[in-house]
């Protein structure tokens, strides 16, 4: 028979046990776990931990003849933070961490931090690694992962019991079986926890034995400000629980896994035995389930998913996504915003915060949060951090999108501003700017508007280049840079672009505004991002005509200087995710486009120095 799995539609005879009624998680796991245990429905979930088989012998012993090549792992250490602060734990001292009521804890730029500076550096304190058959693909592109510090490695230990968990030495082995491993692997042999990106009990359980294993110290301590490496429980035990936003139904799903790990560990674990106190023991289940409860919303509200670029490709840069979840109580101190300034990449065992862009002194550092970027619509967005993040966001580009909704048009007085369409009494259309409250006639927008739908319908029967360049002039002269119609354009424009050999300029302007729109908006895909820009730089190098740029106008000159600027740009991001000799093959690529800029003279520009030879002469 299946086991039901937390979020399976049980029978509890309809009722829900209302949140208002609970004071926090453990009074509504108390309150859950006594109605459910007084009306019978605990027999479904008893009944499932029975059919499980009999209490086993939990796993003792692992392959001791494999043992690790070293050298065959060659670890890729990440870059060193330049000033560690003394307050935060594995975070620079570029960064103060805040607390205020709206934002709750939040890290803000001390100083102005350039882009591409690593402003955290840390390793989780409590990691989920998918089971290996996921990570596991073919032989060359491989990587494996250590279930207990994360490290990628070649060779590992199994563990025999499950088969599931891998260990990259013996030391992470001894350590996992000491912590962990001994209560979750006949679990794990069972098919206990679904792993399901949606499910959080496993990572709830996990963090619960992380606490176990520290004594269930809470406290935190003056001398690490935030953050110890020894015990970083009281830093999980602080994390954002949101617990009091959530819905009776997710309420519901969370008390039901909470139940359904206890009863696994009552039933199927000698985890009870530490405790003296025998007559305590029922106020003991209570307190551990309770605790189980605030470790799922834990989990659930302040995971971040690893994703593993893969290195072995000529380009190195091949994501397998989703493949882990890890929490760190340093990272999830950083609020989310759908365009943030910081992003989270996985270097090693060690999760890298990253800079973005340049950061202002006083500045929210922000990362993006699972797959919640820009380009996605505002109500999308919305549903995933209500629903999944449990969270309402109110970030700066939300807000900025909500206008655009509310005003989509780029003011044409004051041109920072938004305009929307208004109608008066008499049915009078007119333009109005949110932002310099001028009014003012509609008709050069609605020119605008009806060329480019002319234009668009042209363009989806005839496919012509010609058509969807009418179509990005005429919307970038009435909507802002970051509009999500220009976006549109800029893609269509730029997917097009292997069919333009005859324009190389025009490919370049737009594959070059496309990039900096989604770099912008689109962190999240920064490595993908990376690896397409690679692409389009050395497919344009290759472009028939490319070769035969030689006079430009001043406009062009300008393109072609952006370009080289990305070019090198982007040897520097290489640099940070790949070993030196991997990108060789792109100085080949860099020597082309600094011919090009050579070769490539303004027309103007070169009038005037032929002149001033002559003159010299
Ligand atoms: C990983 S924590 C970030 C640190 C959090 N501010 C704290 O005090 O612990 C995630 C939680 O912060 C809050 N949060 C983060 N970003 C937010 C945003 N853009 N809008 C609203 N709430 C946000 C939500 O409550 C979310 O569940």
């Amino acid at each position: 028979m299946p086991l039901t799995k937390a979020g399976d539609n049980i029978n509890f005879q309809g009722k829900y046990y209302f949140k208002e009624t609970y004071l926090n998680e453990y009074d509504a796991f108390a309150k859950y776990y006594n109605a459910i245990s007084k009306n019978g429905c605990i027999n479904k979930i008893l009944r499932d931990i029975e059919v499980m088989n009999d209490y086993c012998e939990l796993f003792k012993d692992v392959m001791n003849n494999e043992i690790p090549n070293e050298e065959l792992n060659s670890y890729f250490e990440p870059i060193p933070l330049k000033k560690q602060s003394k307050d935060i734990l594995y975070c620079s001292n570029l960064l103060g961490l805040e607390n205020s009521i709206e934002r709750g804890k939040h890290f803000i730029a001390k100083e102005e931090i350039p882009r591409d500076t690593v402003i955290i550096n840390e390793c989780p304190t409590v990691l989920q690694v998918r089971p290996l058959c996921t990570c596991v693909g073919d032989k060359d592109s491989s990587l494996y992962r250590c279930h207990n510090c994360g490290i990628t490695c070649k060779l590992f230990y199994t563990c025999r019991g499950c088969n599931v968990c891998i260990f990259c030495s013996r030391t992470c082995l001894s350590m996992a079986y000491k912590n962990y491993h001994r209560y979750e692997c006949y679990g794990l042999q069972r098919h206990f926890w679904s792993m399901e990106d949606t499910d959080y009990s496993y990572m709830a359980f996990r963090l619960m034995l992380y606490g176990a294993s520290k004594h269930f110290v809470t406290d935190i301590k003056d001398e690490m400000k935030y953050g110890n490496p020894e015990n970083n429980y009281p830093f999980i035990y602080s994390l954002e629980t949101n617990f009091n936003q959530l819905s009776s139904a997710q309420i519901n799903k969370i008390l039901y896994g909470a139940t359904r790990n206890l009863l696994y560990l009552i039933l199927k674990t000698t985890f009870f035995d530490q405790f003296q106190s025998k007559s305590d023991m029922d106020k003991i289940h209570l307190y551990i389930g309770g605790l189980m409860v605030k470790h799922f919303c834990h989990a659930q509200m302040n995971n971040v998913i690893i994703k593993y670029p893969n290195f072995a490709k000529s380009w190195g840069l091949d994501v397998v996504s989703g493949t882990g979840k890890a929490i760190c109580p340093t990272i999830a101190c950083i609020n989310h915003a759908c365009s943030p300034n910081c992003v989270i990449v996985v270097c090693s065992n060690y999760l890298l915060v990253k800079s973005l862009k340049t950061i202002e002194r006083g500045e929210e550092i922000t990362v993006c949060y699972a797959e919640v970027n820009a380009l996605l619509t505002v109500a999308e967005r919305h549903l995933i951090t209500q629903e999944i993040l449990l969270f309402t966001c109110y970030c700066s580009f939300c807000e900025y999108e909500r206008k655009l909704n509310n005003a989509p048009y780029k003011c044409l007085l004051c041109f920072g501003g938004n305009a929307r369409k208004i109608e008066d009494d008499q049915g009078k259309i007119t333009a109005h700017c949110l932002d310099c409250d001028e009014h003012y006639s509609m008709d050069i927008i609605l020119k605008h508007l009806k060329t480019a739908t002319v234009c668009r319908s042209l363009y989806d029967v005839t496919y012509s280049i010609d058509h969807l360049t009418r179509l990005a002039e005429c919307y970038s002269n009435i909507f802002p840079y970051k509009s999500l119609q220009m976006l549109d354009v800029y893609k269509l424009l730029y997917d097009k672009h292997n069919v333009w050999g005859e324009k190389p300029l025009e490919v370049l302007k737009y594959g070059l505004l496309l990039a900096n729109i989604i770099e912008n908006c689109v962190p999240r895909l920064y490595i993908p991002l990376l690896l397409s820009k690679v692409k389009f730089m050395f497919s344009f190098v290759e472009m028939k005509k490319f070769k035969q740029i030689k006079r430009v106008t001043p406009e062009e000159y300008e393109i072609i200087k952006i370009f080289v600027n990305e070019v090198v740009k982007v040897k520097r991001d290489l640099l940070f995710y790949l070993p030196f000799h991997r990108i060789v093959s792109y100085d080949h690529l860099l020597k082309e486009v600094h011919h090009l800029f050579q070769k490539c003279t303004p027309a103007e520009k070169k009038e005037k120095r032929t002149k001033k030879k002559v003159n010299r002469v």
